[in-house]
């Protein structure tokens, strides 16, 4: 049935994103866990009726790579979209817990979203808009799936001026202007997998010293991250946007990944639309090809306990208190 916000009780707050902030929520009639994102917004009763109404589309994605969703209603000024409670949360907050993501994982990752992309293009014609390490979310059956995606055109014109990233893994057609797709999609894809494989945001590049320095590992094998460590120290935003139009894209360093990752990354970040790999090209790629087969999830649940035991119990040096964002 419906979902109204009597029947919802808050347990925790999930996270505070630009625009919106996500509660951990309790459906008291199904006694469901679910998280729940309000998005406050000033328009007219006509515009909210609209959104909430484009919203109700979600009921129709369907997929093991999109996160569930339950319900959209507003409440004055601000709209509720209730979806799945993914317990392992999203992958900017994993990234702050480790120091990188291992290949292999990324190339799980890879294919969720690639598969995610698929299913929005071809079920329902929409490209996602913003991809990025906060909108792809995990849980511990190893499940990696999508949210935030632009399923709401009149969401989107009504929040475009506010939602702005602090970091931007806007493509650079996009930056420019000029008309994008799902193209741009495919940049933020990759500009994303840097970003996880090295641990830090790659623009503007990190230079060799930084990475041979990021992959140090200290003798118990891996290094309690000093301060300010992987968070963004350098451009402004428009210096950053800047960069991504007129500079080289990053790449990933050949003697610490394999070359069919560094090629794939090479695909996704070309700066011409026309040079860039297509969501069909990379289905085909041989990074794609080497994870798709994976059957089940084990390999990434494994992983996300691994990772969530370590931030609990303290055992990884990784988890020093980090002073700084
Ligand atoms: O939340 C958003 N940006 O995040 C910025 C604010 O933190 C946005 C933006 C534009 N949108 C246009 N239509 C929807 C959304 C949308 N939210 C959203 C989209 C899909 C789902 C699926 C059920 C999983 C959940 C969502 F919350
Ligand atoms: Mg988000």
């Amino acid at each position: 049935g419906e979902l109204k916000q009597d029947d919802l009780v808050n347990i925790c707050e999930l996270g505070q994103g630009n625009g919106g902030v996500v509660w951990k929520v309790r459906h008291k009639p199904t006694d469901k866990i679910m998280a729940r994102k309000l998005i406050y917004l000033e328009v007219k009763p006509a515009l909210k009726n609209q959104i909430i109404r484009e919203l109700k589309v979600l009921h129709q994605c369907n997929s093991p790579y999109i996160v569930g969703f339950y319900g959209a209603f507003a409440v004055e000024a601000q709209i509720s979209i209730c979806m799945e409670y993914m317990d392992g949360g999203s992958l900017d907050l994993i990234l702050k817990k480790v120091m990188r993501i291992p290949e292999n994982i990324l190339g799980r990752i890879t294919v969720a979203v690639l598969r995610g992309l698929s299913y929005l293009r071809e079920r329902h014609r929409i490209m996602h808009r913003d991809i990025k390490p906060s909108n792809i979310l995990v849980n511990h059956q190893g499940e990696i799936k999508l949210c935030d995606f632009g399923v709401s055109a009149q969401l989107i014109d009504s929040t475009a001026l506010t939602f702005i990233g602090t970091r931007s893994y806007m493509s650079p057609e996009r930056l420019e202007g000029t008309h994008y797709g799902v193209m741009s999609d495919i940049w933020s894809l990759g500009l994303s997998l840097v970003e996880m494989a090295v641990g830090r945001y790659p623009i503007p590049p990190p230079s060799t010293e930084d990475v041979v320095d990021l992959f140090k590992e200290d003798p118990h094998g891996n290094r309690p991250r000093p301060e300010g460590y992987g968070s963004y120290r350098g451009l402004a935003i428009f210096e950053l946007m800047e960069w991504i139009v007129n500079e080289a894209p990053p790449t990933l360093p050949r003697s610490l990944f394999s070359a069919e990752f560094c090629d794939f990354i090479d695909r996704c970040l070309k700066k011409s639309t026309s040079e860039r790999a297509d969501l069909n090209s990379l289905l085909n790629h041989s990074f794609y090809k080497r994870y798709e087969t994976e059957s089940d999830n084990q390999d990434v649940a494994a992983w996300i306990r691994q990772v969530c035991r370590t931030e609990s119990d303290g055992t990884n040096d990784n988890n020093h208190r980090r002073v700084g964002t």
